[in-house]
C-alpha cells in the first residue's frame, strides 16, 4: 500500500469526519451563527444580504481577495436567477467554497509523488519550514507517527538548529515514534544535519525522510540562503530531493498566516501546506482563502495536539463539516 492509499483509506474513515468536525467546531459555530443573524428575517438575498455575507467571510478569516471573489460569484447567480430565497444560500455558499477548493485538493497530484515514497533506497523527501511557534515540529511528529504506522520507514532531520528547544523536541518526537533523528545540536550547520539525515535515509531503505527547518521571517535574505543550501546539499545525495516542501501555517493566526505564506513563497517553491491549530479556532476560513490565493494545496490540516490529530485534507470533509448542523 502506497502513502497515498494509506492516507485515501484514512481519508474515507467516518472518524476522520468526526474529528473534523470536532476540530471545525468553533469556525462552524460562529459562522453559521453570523450566518443566520444575516439572513433573519429576509426571504431573499439582496443586497444587504450580500453585505451581511460579506463581513461573515472576513470575519471567518477567508480574506478580503477571496471574499470579494465569491460574494461576486453569487451576486452574478442572484442576477441571473433573479430570486434566490435565503433558505438557498447555504447550499450555494458551499457550492462556491468547494468550487474554490477545486484543484487544491491534496489528491491533486500527489498520488504520483507520494507513491514514490516505496522505492527502495530512494526516500521521499519532505523539507518542513515555517516560522516558530507554528505547529512545525509537532506536524513533523504526527506525519512521522502516521507514516511509521503505516508501516513506512521514516527519519527525521533536526536541521532547525537555530533553537536548541526545536533540536530537543524532535528528538523526542523521534523516541515517542521509534523513528531515528539525526541531529548535530543547536548551532551546528542545518544543510549538514540534513545532508547526513538524507544520506541515512538512503542507507537505511527508508521510505521517507522529514527535515525539520529553520523558519526566521526577520531576515529574508538569509531564510532564503539557507533553504537553498539545505536543498543544494540534499540534492548531492538524491538529485531531485525534495520532493515536497511542506508550509506549515497557523489557522488559528488568521491574516498573519496570509503573510506568512507570501513570505515563504516568496524565498522558495513552497508545493503543499499544513495548517495547524484549526480546533480551538473561529478562523478556519483561512484554510479557503489560502488555498485560493496562493494555489498551492492544503495537504494536511491539524486538528488538535495528539499525535493522531493529523489529517490528509480532503474538501469535500472540510465543506461537509463546514456545513454540518449540529
Ligand atoms: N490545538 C492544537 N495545537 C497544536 C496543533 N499543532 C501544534 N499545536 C501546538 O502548538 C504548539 C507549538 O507547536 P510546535 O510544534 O512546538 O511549533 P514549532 O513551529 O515547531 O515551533 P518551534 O518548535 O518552537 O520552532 C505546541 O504546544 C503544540 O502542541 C494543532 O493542530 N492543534
Amino acid at each position: 500500500m502506497g502513502l497515498f492509499d494509506f492516507f485515501k483509506k484514512d481519508k474515507e474513515s467516518k472518524e476522520q469526519q468526526e474529528s473534523l468536525d470536532k476540530g471545525l467546531e468553533k469556525t462552524k459555530t460562529s459562522f453559521f451563527d453570523q450566518l443566520s443573524k444575516a439572513v433573519v428575517g429576509k426571504a431573499t438575498v439582496d443586497e444587504a444580504v450580500l453585505d451581511d455575507l460579506e463581513s461573515v467571510l472576513v470575519h471567518a478569516d477567508v480574506g478580503i481577495e477571496t471574499t470579494v471573489k465569491v460574494i461576486d460569484r453569487i451576486e452574478k447567480r442572484v442576477a441571473r436567477d433573479k430570486y434566490v430565497s435565503t433558505s438557498e444560500l447555504d447550499r450555494i455558499l458551499r457550492e462556491e467554497i468547494a468550487g474554490l477548493l477545486d484543484g487544491n485538493s491534496a489528491a491533486t497530484g500527489s498520488r504520483a509523488i507520494l507513491d514514490r515514497a516505496d522505492s527502495p533506497g530512494h526516500p521521499f523527501v519532505i523539507m518542513v519550514v515555517g516560522v516558530n511557534g507554528v505547529g512545525k515540529t509537532t506536524t513533523i511528529g504526527k506525519l512521522a507517527h502516521r507514516f511509521h504506522s503505516a508501516g513506512k520507514k521514516v527519519v527525521l532531520g533536526a536541521a532547525d538548529t537555530f533553537r536548541a528547544a526545536a533540536v530537543d523536541q524532535l528528538i523526542i518526537w523521534g523516541q515517542r515514534v521509534g523513528v531515528p533523528v539525526i541531529s548535530h545540536g543547536m548551532n551546528t550547520d542545518p544543510a549538514s544535519v540534513a545532508y547526513d539525515a538524507v544520506q541515512k535515509g538512503v542507507e537505511m531503505g527508508a521510505d521517507v525522510v522529514i527535515i525539520d527547518t529553520a523558519g526566521r521571517l526577520h531576515n529574508k535574505v538569509n531564510l532564503m540562503n539557507e533553504l537553498s543550501k539545505i536543498k543544494r546539499v540534499m540534492q548531492k545525495v538524491i538529485p531531485d530531493a525534495p520532493h515536497e516542501v511542506l508550509l506549515v501555517l497557523d489557522g488559528s493566526t488568521g491574516q498573519n498566516a496570509f503573510l506568512q505564506a507570501k513570505e515563504f513563497t516568496k524565498a522558495t517553491e513552497v508545493s503543499a501546506l499544513a495548517i495547524t491549530k484549526l480546533d480551538g479556532t473561529a478562523k478556519g476560513g483561512v484554510v479557503i482563502g489560502i488555498s485560493d490565493q496562493f494555489n498551492i494545496p492544503v495537504r494536511y490540516i491539524g486538528v488538535g495536539e495528539k499525535m493522531t490529530d493529523l489529517q490528509l485534507f480532503d474538501r469535500h470533509t472540510y465543506v461537509n463539516s463546514l456545513f454540518s448542523k449540529k
